[in-house]
């Protein structure tokens, strides 16, 4: 059996093949992320020229160690392409995203960009979304309110579970943006558009890891090598 590090690497080599001379590249948040980063490092030492947009301090301090230029979204806000891992996908190339925290910035670097494509072990692939818990990112403001109104909206879905606050030690998690986030276990969710729309109707929620209709190749690496799964 294949060890988890090298199949991210695999998978993070296979994605380096869309990499071109001179694209503004939207850089996402995780370990097979991070295992992307390493060898695109390479890649930038032997000459070639990219532009990175990071998803997350954590990103960004990885890239400035190995030496990968970045800017800002804000000085670069449309991009090429945009390589991401994920936490579960399903086979309509739907994923569970934020395992990191970094739910909010991968998604507006996605949306910012002119392909996605995202790059996982194979043991992320599922039949249906929601084994992982769906992590909810919240405004701290009325966070009690805001939890209520979410599990209102889910059970209006036939979904409920346990909807656990993301700590770091003692401490609530508090992502890049200075929010909060929810750990939801609905279990198997049915419609995940229909809770997407749900999720983002509750005024306290700023986004939620359920990315639908956005990523147009995914890569997995497994023991039998390399699978590609194209929109
Ligand atoms: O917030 C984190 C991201 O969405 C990650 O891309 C996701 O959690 C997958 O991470 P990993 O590659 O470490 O499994």
């Amino acid at each position: 059996m294949t060890d988890s590090a090298t199949l991210k690497t695999m998978a993070g080599e296979a994605a380096l093949a869309h990499v071109e001379d001179g694209m503004r590249l939207g850089i996402g948040t995780g370990s097979t992320a991070e295992a992307f980063v390493r060898v695109l490092a390479e890649r930038v030492r032997d000459g070639m020229k990219i532009v990175g947009v990071t998803t997350s301090n954590r990103t960004e301090t990885l890239c400035a160690e190995l030496g990968v230029p970045t800017e800002t979204l804000e000085t670069v806000p449309e991009l090429d392409l945009t390589i991401d891992g994920a936490d579960e996908v399903d086979g309509s190339l739907r994923l569970i995203k934020g395992g990191g925290g970094a739910l909010l910035r991968e998604k507006i670097v996605a949306a910012a960009s002119e392909r996605f494509l995202v790059i996982a072990d194979a043991s992320k692939k599922v039949e249906t979304l929601g084994a992982f818990p769906l992590p909810i990112e919240i405004n701290g403001f009325g966070m009690i309110a805001t939890y209520l109104a979410i599990r209102k909206a889910a059970a209006g879905l036939g979904l409920e579970g346990d909807m656990i606050l993301r700590r770091s030690g003692d401490e609530p998690f508090i992502t890049d943006n200075g929010h909060l986030i929810l750990d939801a276990s609905f279990g198997r969710i049915g419609d995940p558009e229909a809770l997407s729309q749900a999720l983002f109707a509750v005024p306290g929620v700023v986004e939620h890891g359920l990315f639908l209709g956005m990523a147009n190749t995914v890569i997995l690496a497994g023991d039998d090598g390399l699978e590609t799964l194209e929109a």
